[in-house]
């Protein structure tokens, strides 16, 4: 007999909180989580299906793109133009926005960023990966063509976001801004149940996540607060754990979880970082303030920065409060170094 909510009782319970909602952005996050549910079918035997491997094109990042991560773009995107409360998505696997201009989703009021697919680099040997996404009211007019405008609004704008997490388990973990909750999928009943009500990160951890395979080519205020991690000293739980999936949605998921500090730096080759701003960094940063962790660019609040483009990059630092402060002397320190 299940005991918890299911994600759809929970979204609707919610609902109630906003007197004037319509249903539409519940009904959105149903086509997600359903989404979820068909790649997770899919990434559950990614060994036995062929969907493993690359598909020989490169996206416009000019990253190669995994099998997986065109059939996970395929399917969201096919998920929300079906719901019709999406006017238009934008996606790491598409090079520019995709308006949907059907007559059921034209005048829609919600736009949808996402990473289809997140840790690309580990689908083919079985370690958790992810799909990231950031939701927005359109600015432009429902009776038109839905513009780059919609798509480049501050993260401070964000109606909801949120991750899931294809790991030993898959969870759908979001936000409304109000609070940061997260579901378990139980295969048995196919169901997403309430298992992290109100997710708030410890204020402080001892588990640092960077891949030091760049340490050279990081600001000397990186170095520095890496050193500060490995130096011995029990008063502040130093030295820290070192722990790296390279799968962002997972390393952010642990550290959420445990308390740590997760940092995708500039490095002298790529200035502003590898990690993308509109659907990577924005849906992280919503989720971690409303968990009480902060999300920067080594300096300011990544919720606060205006973005010019759709697949632009930037510095992500996020992570327990207290951890973050200290990350945030060393680049004051030598920031000019
Ligand atoms: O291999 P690196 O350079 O450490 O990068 C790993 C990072 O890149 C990413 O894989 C980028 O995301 P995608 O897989 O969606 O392109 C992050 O999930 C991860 O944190
Ligand atoms: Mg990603
Ligand atoms: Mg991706």
């Amino acid at each position: 007999m299940r005991t918890q909510k299911s994600l759809g009782e929970f979204i609707i319970e919610k609902q109630a909180d906003f007197p004037h909602a319509k249903g539409e952005l519940s009904a959105l996050l149903g086509a997600i989580k359903l989404a979820s549910k068909i790649v997770n079918r899919e990434i559950n035997k990614a060994g036995l299906v062929d969907i493993t491997g690359s598909n020989g094109v490169k996206n416009i990042q000019g990253e190669q793109q995994q099998k997986l991560d065109i059939y996970a773009n395929d399917i969201f995107k096919n998920a929300l133009i079906a719901r019709g409360e999406v006017c238009g998505i934008a996606s790491e696997e598409e090079d520019n926005f995709v308006f949907f201009d059907n007559k059921n989703s034209r005048n829609a009021s919600y736009v949808v960023l996402m990473d289809p697919l997140d840790g690309s680099s580990n689908i083919d040997v079985n370690v958790s990966v992810g799909t990231i996404f950031s939701i927005y009211r359109r600015v432009s007019p429902n009776d038109g063509p839905v513009e780059l405008d919609d798509f480049i609004q501050v993260g401070r704008k964000q109606v909801a976001a949120g991750y899931v997490i294809y790991g030993s388990s898959t969870m759908l973990v979001f936000t409304t801004g109000n609070g940061v909750h997260g579901f378990t999928y139980d295969p048995s009943i196919g169901m997403f149940c309430l298992s992290h009500e109100s997710l708030k990160i410890p204020k402080t951890g001892k588990i640092y996540s960077i891949n030091e395979g760049n340490y050279i080519k990081f600001p000397l205020g990186v170095k520095k607060y890496l050193k500060y991690c490995q130096e011995e000293d029990k008063t502040t739980n130093r030295p820290y754990t070192s722990r790296y999936i390279g799968s962002l949605v997972a390393d952010f998921h642990r550290n959420l979880l445990k308390g740590g500090i997760y940092i995708y730096p500039q490095t002298a080759q790529a200035p502003s970082g590898k990690l993308r701003l509109l659907y990577e960094c924005n849906p992280i940063a919503f989720l971690a303030e409303q968990a009480g962790a902060l999300a920067t660019d080594g300096y300011n609040p990544i919720l606060d920065l205006k973005p010019t483009e759709l697949h632009q990059r930037v510095p992500f630092f996020t992570g327990s409060p207290e951890m973050m402060e200290t990350a945030h002397q060393f680049m004051e320190k030598y920031k000019d170094e």
